[in-house]
């Protein structure tokens, strides 16, 4: 099936299933796999096997047929990838086995109980607080307690996310858990095998915690021990061998290898990616149209789509983080904690380590860390405990911003940080106005005697509280955040130093860019810079060019090039990154470029209609747009939109898990907090709309108080001035209501601006969405527009890009083959609900992928940017 055959793991390993169990020689189903793969051809340049001696996957995984051969043989002999033997064996990157390897299995057995009944002895029935697993994901807490009830099963209370598969159960005594292990043990729920185990017990606590969690979650080789252990928290806690997980693992876990292995482990991994463009495309392409010329090509550079041109180094390694997000809450050992988690929740996993030896956190992030965790060791306030969702300090952000000139800072990071916010995430349900006041002024004196004292002493220009009161680790956009002022240390008679706006700038490609505290700015400035001029460069710009950056974000890629381009065109849903987009305009005094404030799929049709007018072959695209835009997209569009958001690549953001690269994380968890502050009164979009009646509640008026701010605008502009240039299609998508009164630029300046980008010659768009990838309609609208010739995508999640591409490359007919429909969508992989999408294309030029280049924004993390330049 389908899934099966999408799932595979980005690094090739031997099948049996390849192998004829009678004959040593490969067989013609592996030549053929390993011809798709590029290991029968010739190594293409930039591929995975240009230096196979230095290819970290080298020899990791055994041969399958030196192993089945009666003499030990192989046909590939030395060169081959696989390893003769379990001498020639190597760790993998990740410092796991090969699961059949005897080293394998005998760290499996060293971790296996003696007695396989001790399995279950090993829950702990005398600790009351417990975790299951094996639950629906859509259950929340009343469904688990009917569940448990239904069972006869008898507790003290209950508590179940939707969403994720474990839950927590606390009992009131040993007879209860012990019962409900015997019952539960037994128990299966929709299909589900459920378990009961020991979470995350912390040696310091009297009480234990269970889980319950589902079987399916981990994956075959050694992943599940860790994550028992972590699950078992108390064996890291009182160093029960080898089950221990240390936060740089997890945080940063190519930080062993040398920065030139991660990135050939990077290229190998994104080349075997890009490859299932080949596959699902070959494989969607309608039997009455000839395979596309780059399909039949593909052979020749390995199964590829198009060349993999290599990878772009990050400028900086270490410490290259702009801004982390540590987690607020306890150590294993109970400590107060300001750092990650040691993995997620969804494994039972609560418990939060320094950040200390990741080395992607600059050295004063990790610093500020530290400060605040010295502060709150003695504040009376508790840590958010992520089981109950109760607490006061959630979060603690550290944004940094730097000075111009790129030379100083790859020799000296830290000198070149100018600027430094601080965002501290609290939730003040139930707490006192008056003590959270002090308190907050006691933390503010904290952090500015910590800041002072450090050697040098570290920036601190900015500090904020947001009041996050919702459960969701995301705050959502109408949290509100606040300024407060910090007291200097330094010349104590100078009194505080008052926040003004909360914002901190950058610098890329010279051009300073002022960024709002939850604008999405990308994490790694100077690895940044490179990947936008790359991306400039394939896209071909000239004076005649008309760009579309879609999802622009605070308008880094269409400033950075509106120098060599006639117009720029931005889309973006964010309020405060459009507001921040086009006051970064202003400050640069760049006059060509134009935001909208929009969702993609909501406003793209219309602004293609509007400034490139319309063909027949666009006709059908551009209308589902605006069926969408006014809510009533087909259901079968919906939900095979919502299968594209809801599958394979995960949406929701970790909390603290990781300083997550991801981009959906600050892409949607953006909040309109200080532009809901200042810039009431803007009329911008419908988002701002919401964003103007901000709840803000207790906190608000507290700050107030202990804030005597004044909100001016550091650029010395007023941020609503800024906003009367965004235009809001929102309002703005169907010919005849489009002249709302949420519109900013006017229906005469609108009719200009169309006139006269019909003269531009050149029309290309470049994309960068966030993990999802683009909506299925922006895809459509694109593919469909015939004078869109060149699209430059920037993906940080190579699964979705690949998904993407297969709807923008796969060819149509003229008697397209329709889709099965909506029929088992849930169970598609993103590949195969993007070839069926594809059958449902309108009948269009078909792009072809040219080339690909691979950025490092994130090393020691298997994260990385790709650029793909596609044509027609
Ligand atoms: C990866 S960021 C890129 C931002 C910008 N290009 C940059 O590099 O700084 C993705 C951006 O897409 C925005 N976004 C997410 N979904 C969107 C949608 N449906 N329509 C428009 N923008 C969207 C997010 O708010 C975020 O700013």
């Amino acid at each position: 099936m389908e899934v099966a055959e999408e799932i595979q793991p980005s690094t090739p390993q031997p099948t049996d299933e390849a192998i004829s169990a009678t004959d040593s020689k490969p067989t013609e189903k592996r030549k053929r796999e390993e011809e798709e793969d590029g290991e029968a051809s010739p190594p293409p340049a930039g591929g995975a096997r240009a230096d196979p001696a230095r290819n970290p996957l080298w020899k990791t995984s055994l041969c399958s047929f030196f192993r089945r051969s009666a003499v030990g043989h192989c046909s590939h002999g030395d060169a081959c990838r696989y390893a003769h033997g379990e001498a020639e064996l190597r760790q993998r990157p990740d410092k796991s086995w090969d699961p059949t390897s005897e080293r394998a299995k005998k760290m499996r057995m060293a971790d296996r109980p003696e007695d396989p009944s001790e399995e279950d002895e090993a829950v702990d029935v005398n600790s009351l607080d417990k975790c299951v697993t094996g639950l629906s994901n859509k259950w929340i807490s009343d469904d688990l307690k009917r569940f448990l009830d239904g069972q006869g099963i008898l507790y003290k209370s209950a508590k179940k996310k939707k969403g994720m598969s474990v839950g927590f159960v606390l009992f009131e005594d040993a007879e209860q858990v012990k019962n409900a292990i015997e019952v539960l043990n037994e128990t299966s729920a929709n299909g589900r095998q459920i378990k009961v185990a020991d979470a995350n017990r912390r040696s310091h606590e009297k009480k234990h915690t269970t889980v319950v969690t589902e079987s399916h979650q981990h994956n075959e080789d050694n992943s599940v021990e860790d994550v028992e252990a972590i699950g078992n928290g108390n064996c890291a806690a009182e160093g029960l061998g080898p089950k221990t997980r240390r936060v740089c693992d997890v945080v940063t876990p190519l930080a062993h290898m040398s920065y030139s292995d991660q990135l050939e482990y990077k290229k190998n991994s994104l080349s075997q990616m890009l490859k299932r463009l080949t596959k699902n495309t070959r494989k969607a392409c309608p039997d009455a149209v000839p395979l596309p010329d780059w399909i039949s090509k593909s052979r020749e550079i390995g199964g590829l789509p198009c060349k993999l041109e290599g990878i772009l180094e990050s400028p900086l390694i270490d410490g290259y983080r702009n801004k982390c997000e540590f987690s607020v809450g306890q150590s294993v050992e109970g400590k107060r904690t300001v750092g990650f988690m040691l993995g997620n929740f969804r494994e039972g996993v609560t418990a939060v380590e320094e950040p200390v030896n990741c080395p992607n956190v600059s050295r004063i992030s990790c610093k500020y860390a530290l400060i605040f965790q010295d502060f709150l060791q003695s504040s009376e306030f508790p840590v958010w405990n992520r089981v109950d969702n109760t607490g006061f300090w959630r979060q603690f952000t550290v944004r940094e911003g730097r000075n111009p000139g790129q030379t100083a800072i790859a020799q000296n990071a830290d000198a070149a940080i100018a600027e430094v916010m601080l965002i501290v995430q609290v939730c003040s349900v139930n707490i006192d106005e008056e003590l959270m006041k002090n308190e907050f002024k006691r933390m503010a004196q904290a952090l500015a005697e910590g800041a002072a004292s450090s050697s040098p002493p570290l920036p601190l220009t900015k500090l904020v509280v947001q009041d996050h009161k919702g459960m969701s680790n995301a705050a959502p956009a109408d949290c509100p955040l606040l300024p407060l002022p910090i007291p200097n240390i330094g010349d104590p008679t100078l009194g505080v130093s008052i926040t003004t706006e909360a914002r901190i700038h950058d610098y890329i490609s010279n051009l300073r860019f002022s960024i709002s505290p939850t604008a999405f700015f990308q994490v790694n400035t100077l690895a940044a810079e490179r990947l936008y001029s790359l991306a400039g460069d394939w896209a071909e710009l000239s004076s005649d060019t008309l760009l579309f950056d879609v999802c622009c974000g605070t308008g880094t890629i269409g400033l950075t090039l509106a120098h060599r381009v006639g117009m720029v065109i931005g889309i973006e849903m964010n309020v405060s990154a459009v507001s921040d987009a086009n006051r970064n305009a202003e400050i640069n005094g760049i006059k060509n470029c134009k935001f909208v404030c929009g969702k993609a799929e909501d406003v793209m049709g219309s602004l293609l209609k509007e400034y490139l007018g319309i063909s027949q072959e666009h006709k059908e695209a551009s209308e589902d747009t605006e069926t969408n835009s006014t809510a009533s997209t087909s259901s079968e569009e919906m939900l095979l939109c919502e299968g594209s958001r809801s599958m394979g690549v995960p949406e929701q953001k970790l909390e603290g898990e990781t300083p997550v690269d991801s981009k959906n994380e600050d892409g949607n968890n953006n909040s309109l907090a200080i532009e809901s502050l200042n810039h009431e009164t803007s009329e911008c979009s419908n988002q701002k709309a919401e964003g103007t009646h901000v709840p803000i509640g207790s906190l608000r008026k507290c700050l107030t108080e202990c804030n005597e701010t004044t909100q001016d605008n550091e650029e010395g502009k007023d941020a609503r001035q800024d906003n009367s240039k965004c235009i809001n299609l929102n309002e703005h998508n169907t010919e005849g209501e489009n002249r709302g009164k949420g519109n900013c630029i006017s229906e005469d300046k609108n009719a200009k601006d169309a006139a006269s980008v019909h003269q531009f010659k050149d029309v290309v768009a470049i994309v960068d969405p966030p993990r999802v990838g683009l909506h299925p309609i922006v895809i459509k609208v694109l593919r469909t527009h015939p004078r869109i010739r060149r699209l430059v995508y920037i993906s940080c999640n190579p699964e979705s890009l690949v998904a993407n591409a297969i709807e923008l490359c796969t060819p149509t007919s003229e008697t397209s083959e329709k889709g099965q429909g909506n029929r088992g969508w849930r169970r598609m992989s993103n590949a195969g609900l993007a070839r069926q999408r594809a059958k449902n294309m309108p009948n269009s030029e078909p792009f072809r992928p040219v080339r690909a280049m691979a950025v490092d924004l994130f090393p020691h993390t298997p994260h990385c940017e790709m650029v793909m330049l596609l044509e027609r």
